[in-house]
């Protein structure tokens, strides 16, 4: 289709998307695959234009509607079908998330536009082109994206590779009319944030926000962020990193969809590990795999720790958020527990 054509079909789509949402986007339990469904499989392209409509990032940093539809219909194209979690929708997801964290009380005044351009930016690219398989899997089977990233958070350099790669295309480079410098910013920045949502560096984020959280408190303020670059994308980092491990602050039947597809592309690393006689990564033997324990471990581990450190350091009032994940741990403990008794 004609960046044209697709311009078309988009606005189209952003019309009916914000009669949908009689312009509530900012609801947190909005259901993707529902707009992905409307939008005919273009939830991120609508998702991501309608929000820089909405923040007036088009305005702010001149960028043409046409760069901005082609870029994120050719990105949302680059995202892999064949995943059954790491798709477009999760980008969707994501990006959807980031939106309404920034719209909380707390972070109203706090970001500049530049940081809110990166930060959804980062989104929308963060995980392009995922292969459906994990770090560790890519580096045990010697898969030519390790022998490219040297074994380095192999998934989150060439996600960023592929988005920055594909801004080079005809008509496409979405900030054509920013300055040198400012581009330069960006593009560290999203960097920055895209690395840090590689899992391996969870516990130094986790620590680093506590540390925060720790001298924040002597301030006894809100969020109250220096000038300082390295404190400033500590929390943009954590912020990406909440909106990427979100599925379980949603209610029930969102989250249980993200788990079937999660799960789906586990068990298929899985098979592949077991056909090629590798020991099956944690979570991924299709016939050993207690579902409902992973999400238990999954939240008490990673999940609710984050969540609490960000209510902590920025968010005091995300209590909807934390029961939420309370509620679902307990469904799923109460399952587990019904499991381990009856046979
Ligand atoms: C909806 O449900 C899920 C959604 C996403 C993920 C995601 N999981 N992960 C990892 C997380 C930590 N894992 C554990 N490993 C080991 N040895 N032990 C553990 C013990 C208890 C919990 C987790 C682990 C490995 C996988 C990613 O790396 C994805 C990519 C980026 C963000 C999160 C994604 C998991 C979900 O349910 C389990
Ligand atoms: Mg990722
Ligand atoms: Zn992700």
């Amino acid at each position: 289709r004609s960046a044209v054509e697709t311009m078309i079909v988009i606005s189209i789509h952003v019309r009916r998307l914000d009669k949908m949402m009689n312009g509530s986007l900012t609801d947190w339990n909005l259901s993707v695959f529902t707009l992905d469904k409307m939008t005919n499989g273009r939830s991120l392209t609508v998702m991501a234009y309608t929000i820089f409509k909405q923040r007036d990032l088009t305005k702010k940093f001149n960028i043409p509607h046409a760069t901005l539809l082609s870029y994120l219909a050719l990105v949302e194209g680059h995202y892999n079908p064949m995943a059954s979690y790491h798709n477009h929708i999760h980008a969707t997801d994501v990006t959807h998330a980031v939106h309404v964290i920034l719209k909380k009380a707390p972070l109203l005044d706090v970001f500049t536009d530049l940081e809110i351009l990166s930060v959804i930016f980062s989104s929308i690219i963060h995980d392009v082109d995922h292969p459906g398989l994990t770090n560790n899997h890519l580096i045990n089977t010697n898969s030519e994206l390790a022998l490219m990233y040297n074994d380095e958070s192999v998934l989150e350099n060439h996600h960023l590779a592929v988005a920055f790669k594909l801004m080079q295309r005809n008509q496409c480079d979405i900030f054509c009319n920013v300055p040198p410098k400012i581009r330069q910013r960006i593009r560290k920045m999203t960097i920055d944030m895209v690395l840090a949502t590689d899992m391996s560096k969870h516990m130094s984020l986790l620590a680093d926000m506590k540390t925060m959280v720790e001298t924040k408190k002597v301030s006894g303020t809100g969020l109250q962020l220096s000038e300082n670059y390295n404190e400033r994308i500590q929390v943009l980092k954590c912020l990406l990193h909440c909106a990427d491990l979100c599925n379980p602050a949603k209610h029930l039947p969102i989250y249980s969809q993200w788990i079937e597809r999660v799960m789906q592309e586990f068990f298929n690393q899985g098979d592949i590990e077991r056909d090629l006689g590798l020991d099956i990564s944690p979570m991924c033997d299709r016939h050993t795999a207690s579902v409902e324990k992973s999400q238990v471990g999954f939240i008490d581990f990673i999940v609710q720790p984050l969540w609490e450190t960000w209510a902590e350091l920025v968010d005091p009032y995300c209590n909807d958020i934390l029961d939420e994940i309370e509620t679902n741990r307990n469904y799923f403990q109460l399952l587990s527990d019904n499991n381990e008794t009856s046979p």
